[in-house]
């Protein structure tokens, strides 16, 4: 829960979106809040004089009355007409705000360098929380509106009834338990709803896994949808059981405060009745003290609603608030611009990682040089660390301790969108971009998108060209089932992915993490000598390449071999064979393997 005063910070900004996006309709909802506010006061006003103007006039023409009615009329029609008028408005700009923050969410967290709040559970929860909850953040400016117009309205209703008898001013002291009710509804609900984030995210990413082709797949072979639905079951049952619980209790305590109220207000109809049978108060102020003594109980409610909203709001303000502060932190404090070409060469120096939140480091005193022009080669059992060193080199992760430099300038002292700009990377978990060929490919170069020759230069390289050229629509040929499209092999997905990366054309680092892993080893082989003659060829750049197959990256100038996050081993492939060590084993055993 943020402080009331970001919360009105955020309604601020809100409002502000609004504005800019339809001043007219902001205009409108605004003017209409006016007549809101007097209205039901003016319904009471109307009534009182209807009853005291016909009890007196005794079957006589009265003016007043005519005017008592028209009041009336006009009275219930800002209050039913204007309301609806309004509430329409304000949906419609709701949704406009909403929009907005959303992009806002997904530049940020899409801007934010680093990889923390995709990789962290708790920072991966607020991310959630927050996209599910965007409305009430957008509707904040409204509550805070709302609110401050049924607090006039009661505000009003309460001089009337005073003007009465001081005593039914008690009505709006009892008007407090439900307040307090409400309020702490909306703490307990927001308390469980944090607490069950982690069940929800499991919850939906059970289920999505078992409609999606790829891991539907494996779960249909295996037989575990059952047992998945099951576990997705029962972190839903979570989720219910606590909300069901905040709320149930929440309701125990609303009953109990609008209890209190509906005493005070039965109090209140008895203590005027009395005083019109004394004669102390006319039959048109019993009618006010019917009319407003009720309606004071929806002001209420709306004045609490208004609360509620706002409290709900301030909730989802501390993850939204915390958001744009993560993003300003984990802003690249770097300025200085990558070089064109490298001269030298990036250069580890006790470098040290250890994931936010883990016990141990994942990378430790970790000392290389990858000298410009060369191709590199990392090589390691699963969980040696070598994605994470990629990581790092792509200033996703900075080191926790020692430094990383790039042609001896430091890596955190660049300009982080710069230095990205000079990289190049294909993975093993890629992505399938279900676009137009040419588009699943341009994208690695966005200035390139629609570049045909780069675009075919990039799919040769990869030797991705037989997989256009057996595509019905060639480069616009729609990939993927998602959209009636074409569907390709994993491999040729894959080679697509490669295609991808290869779009920049002079990149300072290339990164090759595992991105062949399903393509067979002769092909692979065939690739990486590609790639390796390409890099000899380019004096300014830096091949790395990732592989557990070790015969693919025998012939790079630099083998390293990382062992629990540590460099165990580097040199040339004759100078690690001759070496005899760890390398020269598993190469030996690979070997055997594949003759
Ligand atoms: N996002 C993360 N948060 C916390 N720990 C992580 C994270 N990613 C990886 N690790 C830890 O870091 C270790 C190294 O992982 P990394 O992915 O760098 O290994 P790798 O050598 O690339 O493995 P593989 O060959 O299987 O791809 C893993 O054992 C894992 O425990």
């Amino acid at each position: 829960m943020s402080s009331p005063s970001s919360t009105l910070r955020t309604a601020r900004h809100m409002f502000g979106i609004a504005w800019h996006s339809d001043r007219a309709s902001v205009v409108v909802i605004a003017a209409l809040a006016v007549p809101q506010a007097v209205a039901i006061a003016a319904t009471g006003l109307s009534q009182r004089w209807i009853v005291d103007k016909a009890h007196a006039a005794d079957g006589r023409f009265v003016p007043g009355l005519v005017i008592a009615v028209a009041l009336g009329v006009i009275a219930h029609t800002a209050l039913a007409a204007g309301g609806r008028t309004r509430d329409n408005y304000q949906f419609d700009v709701t949704d406009r705000i909403d929009l907005s923050v959303n992009r806002e969410i997904l530049a940020a967290a899409s801007t934010i360098p680093t990889l923390g709040h995709l990789e962290r559970a708790a920072y991966l929860d607020r991310l959630a929380l927050l996209r599910r909850h965007t409305r009430s953040l957008a509707g904040s400016c409204w509550a805070l509106g709302d609110t401050v117009t049924a607090v006039i309205s009661g505000s009003l209703s309460l001089w009337l009834l005073v003007g009465i008898n001081p005593l039914l001013g008690i009505l709006a002291v009892l008007a407090l338990p439900p307040l307090w009710a409400a309020n702490r509804a909306q703490r307990r609900l927001a308390e469980a709803r944090t607490a069950t984030a982690e069940d929800q995210r499991l919850e939906e990413q059970l289920h999505r896994m078992c409609i999606e082709p790829d891991s539907g797949k494996e779960i249909y072979v295996s037989g575990a949808g059952p047992t998945l639905d099951h576990m997705a079951d029962t972190a839903r049952l979570r989720v219910v059981t606590a909300v069901l619980r905040a709320r149930v209790g929440a309701i125990g305590w609303q009953l109990l405060g609008w209890l209190c109220y509906a005493a005070g207000y039965t109090g209140g109809l008895i203590l005027t009745a009395r005083m019109v049978a004394r004669g102390e108060a006319s039959l048109g102020e019993l009618m006010l003290v019917i009319t407003l003594g009720s309606r004071l109980r929806s002001q209420v409610h709306l004045t609490v609603d208004g609360i509620s909203r706002i409290a709900d709001a301030g909730h989802v303000t501390g993850h939204y608030l915390w958001l744009r502060e993560y993003a300003q932190a984990e802003r690249s404090v770097g300025t200085l611009e990558a070089p064109v070409a490298l001269e030298h060469g990036i250069e580890l120096r006790d470098v040290e990682f250890t994931y936010p939140g883990a016990a141990e480091p994942v990378l430790d005193g970790v000392d290389l040089t990858l000298r410009a022009g060369t191709t590199v080669a990392l090589v390691g059992a699963n969980g040696a660390g070598k994605t994470t060193l990629v990581k790092l080199l792509g200033g996703m992760h900075a080191p926790t301790a020692g430094t990383i430099t790039v042609d001896s300038i430091p890596l955190r002292e660049l300009d982080i969108d710069a230095w990205r700009q000079q990289l190049s990377g294909a993975f093993q978990d890629f992505v399938k971009f279900q676009l137009p060929l040419r588009h699943t490919v341009g994208i690695g170069l966005l200035s390139s998108l629609d570049d045909e020759a780069a675009v075919t230069r990039a799919l040769t390289e990869a030797g991705a060209m037989p997989i256009v050229e057996g595509l019905p629509d060639g480069l616009d040929t729609q990939l993927g089932l998602l959209y009636q499209g074409h569907e390709i092999s994993h491999g040729q997905w894959q080679r697509l992915a490669l295609a991808r990366a290869l779009m920049r054309r002079h990149p300072l680092l290339l990164v090759l993490d595992e991105p062949t892993a399903a393509l067979d080893p002769i092909a692979e082989h065939e690739l990486y000598e590609v790639f390796i003659r390409q890099a000899r060829r380019e004096r300014g750049r830096i091949t790395l390449l990732v592989s557990h197959r070790f015969s693919t990256v025998r012939n790079a100038d630099l083998i390293i071999v990382l062992d629990g996050g540590r460099v165990t081993e580097q040199g040339t492939h004759e100078e690690l064979m001759a070496a005899q060590g760890r390398y020269a084993a598993l190469y030996a055993t690979q070997a055997v393997a594949y003759q």
